[in-house]
């Protein structure tokens, strides 16, 4: 598998774009059913991002943004309000989908700006400027993917076993991944990683998306219940941990998946570097520290009746965080594709905000 523009991936596409339609990996069928939705209207974008068909923080802006396309492209010619009443409302819509990936609210002002920067042109051409951005915006995606395999792979050896927390591979980008992408690069290099990925309750993003595609990449990886990690490092089988992020606030702060924070805290007390795979677009230097970070709670059956299995009694009480925060703290580094940033982050952040991409 070759992380070239263009490569051959592991596993089908999370987003893509066919003649007139977004096709989304439905990944709740994942590892069994290899499924795409064909979606035509916002609604049904913001659907599937709310019932977790398409996750990932950046497969959820790439979808958003051509969710944005799809609620403004049948205006016609010439209702300039009727247009920019649509534009804002349905960026409005998508936007409530899901609170806690900056990367939704990130692709979705992209968009709008887009569109703005075009204010006055014919609205086939603002039509035509918004389908292509988003477009751009999968393109860079990959790219910045493939920019942070390259910068993580610098922090690890080749033989070292690696943990990883929920799934931040290629079906949570528009390629490779961000926490995997490094994977995947060290495999083409030759180099032999065993990874150990949590199954990561309670949507099992770990066992069905992580397992799976590191399995189809030929990647040694071995599944663990989360509550194994503790046990896995105490023997000493894991010497480093990478993560990605839903979300880094202003001081280093790291939003991720539920269990990323205890998995910091096992790393700190094993003496293991914890590193956050994040592109820019998670970056939020808006949100000051990690207590300012919306965290979405999710239905309780998830967890007492995940994927159709009832495993706990009806009626009972049930706290379903999707996600936790990571004090800075925890964090050894944090790995863009502008390069790796440590502590202190906050200057760190900024200046990677400032920096055009190396
Ligand atoms: C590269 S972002 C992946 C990120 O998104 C996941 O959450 P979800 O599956 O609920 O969208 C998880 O936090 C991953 O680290």
């Amino acid at each position: 598998m070759r992380m070239k523009p263009g490569m051959d991936l592991p596993h089908p596409p999370a987003v893509a774009w066919k003649e007139d339609r977004l096709m989304l990996l439905d990944q709740r069928r994942l590892p069994t059913e290899t499924v795409y939705l064909e979606l035509t209207r916002p609604e049904e974008v913001r659907e599937a991002i709310r019932e977790l068909a398409v996750r990932g923080a950046p497969a959820i802006g790439i979808a958003a943004a051509y969710g944005l396309y799809l609620g403004v492209r049948d205006v016609p010619e010439g209702d300039e309000e009727g247009f920019w009443q649509l534009l804002n409302r349905t960026s409005d819509r998508l936007g409530t989908s899901r609170p806690t990936a900056v990367n939704l609210h990130w692709a979705l002002r992209r968009m709008v700006r887009r569109a703005e920067s075009l204010k006055g042109k014919p609205l086939s051409e603002i039509k035509e400027a918004l389908l292509q951005e988003a477009e751009t915006i999968r393109r860079e995606d990959a790219e910045v993917c493939r920019r942070i395999g390259e910068h993580a792979l610098s922090l690890l050896e080749d033989g070292m076993g690696v943990l990883t927390h929920c799934n931040a591979g290629g079906l949570a980008t528009a390629a490779y991944g961000t926490a995997l992408a490094p994977l995947y690069l060290a495999k083409e290099r030759g180099w032999r990683l065993k990874v150990f990925a949590d199954e990561t309750r309670p949507v099992l993003q770990g066992a069905r998306l992580t397992a799976y595609e590191l399995k189809q990449a030929g990647i040694d990886v071995t599944l663990i219940c989360d509550n194994m990690a503790a046990a896995v490092m105490q023997r000493g089988w894991v010497q480093a941990v990478i993560v990605g992020t839903d979300r880094v606030a202003a001081n280093g702060d790291v939003a991720n998946k539920i269990g990323t924070y205890g998995v910091a805290v096992l790393a700190r007390a094993h003496g293991i570097p914890f590193y956050v795979a994040a592109p820019t677009s998670s970056i939020d230097l808006e949100t000051p520290t990690g207590a300012d970070i919306p965290i979405e709670e999710r239905p309780a059956e998830e967890v007492t009746q995940g994927f159709g299995k009832r495993t706990a009694p009806e009626g009972v009480s049930v706290y379903n965080p999707a996600f936790d925060v990571t004090p800075a703290e925890y964090v050894t580094a944090i790995i863009t594709e502008r390069g790796v940033i440590r502590p202190p982050y906050a200057e760190g952040l900024r200046r990677a905000m400032e920096e055009p991409s190396k």
